[in-house]
């Protein structure tokens, strides 16, 4: 589903390169870890499967495509099949929950007859059941991040990019949202998520790549945050 190979990418008026030589493969419906210190490369990593920057060595393939030579007019239908989720949730603060995850699909070009069925759906599948009329702001942290994860998953992609999902939630509330994470993998959804939360990786005991300076230092089956699980 996502390969990357031999993978360099140096930014403009930068001596040391952000990734450095990375080869990864992901098959689809797996999930996966992308652990490493702040600077270790791991955002580099995620903005090159959306071609939001592009390699400066080697190949970035997402869904059996090189996606450094897809024609700009075919971006946006790549980053249609990949949805997003962020540590500070990005959510339009002027729409209630449930326009915030029809407009995902209002840009996608659904009809108004799908989107009525398929946001409650969605808003069910995240936990949110009977909240679609709340403003964003009316929601705890885990509650915006579930609103987060039902946007990213409405138009069902086949890759989830999630990027310090749980930075601003407390352990109690990361389990919640790791365990809605687990459960949209299960439907086929490969995920990739990037976090320094030690406790999260641990429980899980998913796929663990760890970065270090732009290099692949470790990638482990069902491992821990830190190389000795
Ligand atoms: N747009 C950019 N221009 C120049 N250098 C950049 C840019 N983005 C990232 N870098 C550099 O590339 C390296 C890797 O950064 P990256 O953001 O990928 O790391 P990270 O592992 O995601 O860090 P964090 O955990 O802090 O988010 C760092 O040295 C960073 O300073």
């Amino acid at each position: 589903m996502i390969r990357f190979e031999k993978v360099t990418k140096t930014y403009p008026g930068s001596g040391k390169p952000a990734l450095e030589q990375m080869s990864v493969d992901v098959e689809k419906g797996e999930f996966v870890f992308l652990v490493g210190q702040s600077g270790s490369g791991k955002s580099t990593a995620l903005r090159l499967i959306l071609r939001e920057t592009r390699p400066t060595q080697g190949r970035v393939y997402v869904a059996g495509k090189e996606i450094n030579r897809l024609a700009g007019w075919k971006v946006p239908r790549l980053r249609r099949q990949i949805g997003t989720v962020f540590q500070d949730f990005r959510l339009l603060q002027n729409k209630t929950v449930s326009e915030n995850v029809a407009f995902a699909m209002q840009v996608t070009g659904h009809n108004r007859g799908e989107i009525a069925k398929r946001v409650p759906e969605t808003l069910e599948l995240v936990g949110l059941d009977g909240k679609g009329d709340r403003m964003p702001d009316e929601l705890s942290g885990g509650e915006q991040q579930r609103v987060a994860i039902a946007r990213a998953f409405v138009n069902k992609p086949m890759i989830l990019i999630a990027d310090e999902p749980t930075g601003n939630l407390d352990p109690a509330t990361s389990v919640g949202i790791m365990k809605l994470l687990d459960r949209i993998n299960r439907t086929g959804t490969t995920v990739v998520m990037a976090t320094h939360d030690a406790g999260v990786v641990d429980q899980m005991r998913k796929r663990v790549i760890e970065l270090g300076g732009g290099r692949v230092l470790r990638d482990q089956v069902q491992g821990g945050y830190g190389a000795q699980l």
